[in-house]
């Protein structure tokens, strides 16, 4: 109201309060109102001024509520929550308006939009005829006033006007005379445009006009159109104080939302508009999960794989030392054959990494598989031969997953089937570590799993793989899980297979 510090505000959720009446069919009044506010990115706040009896086809009644409860309503608001901006709308009595006057005067919130609702889309009066002075009062305490073309004549205290020229310079001396910025509005224009203007007279030299081209759109569905724009204006321009492209967004908004109304197929006559119409068409409805979400799902998902390595003859002989050493060279040495081209999906990973950070983790776990876990291998390589083997089915298999992930290229895919590798290996060294003894034969392999710089890159790798998820779209998050799972389950086969292979 007072041209408060609007124009300094930084872009942030701005905390819109609509004062205005119920149209219990959702299309306008606070309802309209609250949809518009979230719709145009702000945080939206009701206070009820009447109750209406309501549908698309008309209004059947109007209970105005003690209008010192609307003003208990209004205290509860203000004592509580800095308000950035104030959309009014239905006001119904002399009274009510008389409550709203008192609270914005002692309230002073930094911007007040007020569309001077008088007479509803179908035709039923919203707002006593006694008021209308009192409302004209009321405007003079605004930053905004969007009235309709009759509406705009009735604050001009004039007879209604029908072109577009004789609306401007009405809007112009309504800004002049109220000291008021204009919304001219042509929604009851005929003809194929619908135009809107922001006039600007208050200086009261030449009127700044800026003004919004619109094609009218074929459509019953225009109930609520006015409460739908009036809201999305004090939220855009409480999030920006950008006045022009305040209007040009939300009457963009609004076109889109009106366009959208028919397929609701809402009442019988004046529809509503679908204010989400072009956030469900570009965002979706789609919730999205956290990183925290995501680890705790996959772990899940893999549970009766986890349970099967575990309980499978190669992990607890392994455990119990009693895995013949002719299974664990087999093993060392398939691993080993893994782990050169394990290597390789770790590099494809450095590459496609769209961050340094992520290009160096891969790279340095590329390095790290190459170098020491290949030495660590050599040094069992006392039984010579085994390590010139070729890979074995069960090896081929889970390479060729890996491979032929990283050859299609999706970083978030390949990531997550690299996963298992860390955190599978990681898990079952966690729990054969503390069986290692003086004299248990696998004593050395069973502390390398367990070691501080291994759990340190399982929690990189999970932090990055999961994060990957919570931002992918839902097909990429499944084909992840599905990668993440499929190498888990080569990872079981890969213990299983090196079971029993020993000769007695
Ligand atoms: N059929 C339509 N096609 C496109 N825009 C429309 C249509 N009807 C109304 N509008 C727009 O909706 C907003 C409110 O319109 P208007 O009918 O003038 O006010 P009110 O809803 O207060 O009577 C304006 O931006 C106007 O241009
Ligand atoms: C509670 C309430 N407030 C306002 C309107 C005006 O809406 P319209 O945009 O259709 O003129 C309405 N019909 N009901």
């Amino acid at each position: 109201m007072s041209g408060g510090p609007i124009e300094a505000r930084v872009s942030r959720v701005p905390r819109v309060l609509s004062i205005a009446g119920s149209d219990p069919s959702g299309g306008a009044g606070i309802q309209a109102d609250l949809k518009s506010i979230a719709a145009n990115g702000g945080y939206g706040m009701a206070a009820t001024t009447a109750l209406t009896v309501q549908n698309t086809q008309g209004v059947r009644g109007v209970h105005v509520p003690p209008a010192s409860f609307l003003r208990e309503q209004l205290d509860a608001l203000s004592d509580d929550i800095a308000i950035d901006a104030v959309k009014i709308g239905m006001l119904a009595t002399t009274e009510v308006v008389g409550v709203v006057r008192s609270w914005l005067e002692q309230v002073r919130p930094p911007l007040v939009v007020l569309d001077p609702v008088m007479v509803a889309t179908s035709g039923d009066r919203l707002l006593d005829a006694e008021a209308e002075l009192a409302l004209r009062e009321l405007v003079r305490l605004c930053d905004l006033v969007t009235p309709n073309i009759p509406e705009l004549a009735i604050i001009a205290a004039e007879p209604v006007v029908e072109t577009w020229p004789e609306v401007l310079a009405q809007a112009a001396r309504v800004s002049a005379a109220y000291g008021v910025r204009v919304l001219a509005k042509g929604g009851h224009l005929s003809g194929a445009e619908a135009p809107d203007a922001l006039v600007d007279a208050r200086s009261g030299n030449v009127p700044v006009v800026t003004e919004f081209a619109g094609i009218r759109i074929d459509t019953s569905n225009t109930h609520g159109t006015g409460c739908s724009l009036s809201s999305a204006l004090a939220t855009r321009i409480a999030a920006t104080g950008e006045w022009a492209a305040a209007v040009a967004e939300s009457k963009r908004w609004l076109s889109e939302s009106i366009r959208a109304g028919a397929a609701l197929q809402v009442g019988r006559r004046h529809g509503p508009i679908n204010h989400f119409a072009g956030m469900w068409q570009r965002g979706g409805v789609v919730t999205a999960p956290t990183p925290a979400e995501v680890r705790e799902h996959w772990w899940a998902e893999i549970a009766s794989i986890r349970a099967q390595i575990d309980g499978g003859d190669f992990v607890r002989a392994l455990g119990d030392g009693s895995l013949k050493r002719g299974d664990f060279v087999w093993y060392l040495a398939q691993d080993a054959l893994y782990l050169r081209d394990y290597a390789r999906a770790l590099a494809e990973a450095a590459r496609l990494a769209p961050t340094t950070a992520e290009q160096a983790f891969w790279a340095s776990s590329a390095e790290g598989c190459i170098v020491t876990e290949l030495q660590l291998h050599e040094s069992w390589a006392t039984e010579g031969e085994v390590f010139a083997a070729s890979p074995s089915a069960t090896t081929t298999g889970y390479l060729n997953h890996l491979l032929a992930t990283a050859a299609r290229g999706d970083y978030a895919v390949l990531a997550a089937a690299l996963l298992p590798c860390f955190w599978v290996y990681h898990d079952v060294g966690s729990r054969l570590h503390p069986l290692a003894h003086a004299e248990h034969p696998y004593a050395d392999w069973l502390t390398t799993y367990a070691d501080q710089a291994f759990t340190d890159a399982t929690e990189r790798a999970i932090t990055i793989v999961t994060a990957l998820a919570a931002d992918a779209t839902p097909p990429v998050r499944d084909a992840m899980l599905t990668a993440f799972r499929t190498s888990t389950e080569h990872e079981r086969e890969f213990f299983a297979a090196a079971f029993g292979v020993a000769a007695e």
